[in-house]
């Protein structure tokens, strides 16, 4: 539950999102240069025009919560550990995908109260597609002006209906066989960026093993989405629910997303992290 986020606030962010977006999908639809990042990991100047318009966004709607991007400098946790409402922003998550002109990219903008994303936006730009959850208030889905309710789904009978479990393009390919080899059954979909937690919010996957890193921004908007429609996202050996800025580190610990726990995918997670 979090009364931070006004229903005018919300408004004002999700079409700031959007703004966002179009000034993302501009890019998208022309060349664009390519470059890396110290990590390696590559950087378009779509991932700069989204930090730039977000950050001003956020800056116009709610200048005293501080902010933190994948795009801005570090802040030392020295500073940030004091910090019980923030916002935590990946301008472009799925940059890969971006540049392969798939469309499964995303803008994420979460708000953390306490360590917990209690509002977040995920923004698809090319699927015009939006999801937005709000703790205390539940998940939608907003497509063409049609807004929809979300609802992670109960787990069916795997003999009856097979499990859907979603993974990564790229990353965590072998832990995922592992995983995937000690489920019942069950059927695959490859997905990028935050879309992943996404369709676990939408009840069209039940499952997201991520048995490989990430970032707190990568997760944190879609985590908010999800448990607002309970569902939840849970570090992969202690099954807690995964929790930012406890720690100098953003990087997440290897976690799961799950609609609904069940001892059969719990059992089948144990046995592929003990390999
Ligand atoms: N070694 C690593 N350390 C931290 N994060 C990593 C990583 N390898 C991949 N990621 C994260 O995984 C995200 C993409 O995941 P996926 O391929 O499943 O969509 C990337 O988001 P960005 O595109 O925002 O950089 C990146 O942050
Ligand atoms: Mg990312």
């Amino acid at each position: 539950m979090t009364d931070f986020v006004t229903d005018d606030m919300r408004t004002r962010l999700i079409e700031g999102v959007h703004a966002a977006g179009r000034e993302v999908l501009a890019i998208y639809e022309r060349d664009f240069d390519v470059e890396s990042k110290a990590d390696e990991s590559p950087l378009t100047e779509a991932d700069m025009a989204s930090h730039h318009a977000l950050v001003a966004l956020l800056e116009a709607v709610a200048p005293q919560v501080p902010v933190l991007s994948e795009e801005s400098d570090g802040i030392p946790f020295a500073i940030r550990r004091a910090w019980d409402r923030y916002w935590l922003i990946d301008p472009l998550d799925g940059t890969k995908e971006f540049i392969n002109k798939n469309g499964e990219f995303t803008l994420n903008m979460a708000l953390i109260e306490d360590g917990v994303p209690v509002f977040g936006i995920v923004h698809a730009p090319v699927l015009e597609t939006t999801w937005v959850g709000q703790a205390g208030q539940g998940a939608v889905k907003l497509t063409n002006g049609e807004k929809q309710a979300l609802q992670v789904r109960a787990l069916p009978d795997p003999d009856v209906e097979p499990w859907k479990v979603v993974g990564s393009r790229r990353h965590g390919a072998e832990s995922f066989e592992a995983f995937c080899a000690a489920l019942p059954a069950h059927e695959r979909v490859s997905m990028g960026s935050s879309l992943k937690l996404c369709l676990v919010a939408e009840g069209k996957a039940d499952l997201y093993p991520r048995l490989a890193p990430t970032c707190e921004w990568d997760t944190a908007a879609a985590q908010a989405v999800v448990t607002a429609a309970g569902g939840e996202v849970l570090n992969a050996e202690t099954l807690e629910s995964l929790r930012c800025n406890q720690q100098d580190s953003v990087l997440n610990p290897f976690f799961i997303v799950a609609g609904q726990r069940d001892a059969r995918w719990e059992d089948a997670l144990r046995a592929s992290l003990e390999r």
